[in-house]
């Protein structure tokens, strides 16, 4: 479960900026970089080797920001980033042995949905707050209303990534039940690559105005 506060910070940011990291002494900067333009939440995928350095590196790092943690496939997995200091945790899929081992470890973790059919099993298993992904290739918002119909009066709330960018970020925003949405477009591969931090500010500052515009 995520406690209550952690949702109020998240929706107050409104937007998770996603990333996997082939050199782990990129991860402070890259944070720093996000946290300077106004994003202070992230969520570092366990895609590469360099990840859990990396994540170590940034809960390490103490700043003021959520550190997320993305691609939980384990349980195992999801004891882990607790203990290097992650905040909260998701995962592409609904796997009912991480929920309970996220809860097990006081690790607030939300299972990737895109159905009906995993969307009662993340609720059976106490999960009110889901990832809804792949979002834009499962049908986007439309899908999300649709789909989220039977289930609203259980005040189930929504974190779509996959496929969300600049253009249709704040639409997902104005949906009642969608407190944050988050992608990988915020953090621009080619700006890590030339390790171009004020730019990487720059563009995450432009993310952030357009979440303060609505
Ligand atoms: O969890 C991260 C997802 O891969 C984000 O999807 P995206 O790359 O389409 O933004
Ligand atoms: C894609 C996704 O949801 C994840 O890696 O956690």
């Amino acid at each position: 479960m995520f406690p209550a506060k952690m949702m109020q910070r998240l929706e107050k940011g409104g937007v998770v900026a996603g990333f996997s990291i082939e050199n782990s002494e990129q991860a402070v900067p890259i944070a720093k970089a996000l946290l300077a333009g106004g994003i202070d939440a992230i969520e570092l995928t366990l895609r590469t080797p360099a990840a859990m350095e990396a994540l170590k590196a940034i809960c390490d790092a103490k700043l003021d920001m959520l550190v997320g943690v993305g691609t939980i496939l384990t349980p195992g997995q999801a004891v882990a980033v607790k203990a290097a200091g992650a905040d909260f945790a998701v995962a592409p899929g609904m796997n009912p042995r991480v929920i309970k081992a996220a809860a097990e470890v006081d690790l607030p973790f939300a299972p990737g949905i895109a159905s009906p059919s995993e969307l009662e099993i993340a609720i059976e298993n106490g999960c009110r707050f889901v990832k809804f992904f792949p979002a834009e290739a499962a049908g986007g918002i439309k899908y999300l209303r649709s789909m989220g119909a039977p289930y609203k009066h259980l005040d189930i709330q929504y974190f779509p990534l996959g496929g969300l960018n600049a253009e249709n970020m704040s639409d997902y925003l104005k949906e009642p039940n969608v407190p944050v949405i988050g992608g990988s477009w915020i953090v621009k591969k080619d700006l890590v690559e030339n390790e171009d931090w004020a730019g990487l500010t720059a563009h995450a500052a432009e993310v952030r105005k357009r979440v303060e515009e609505g």
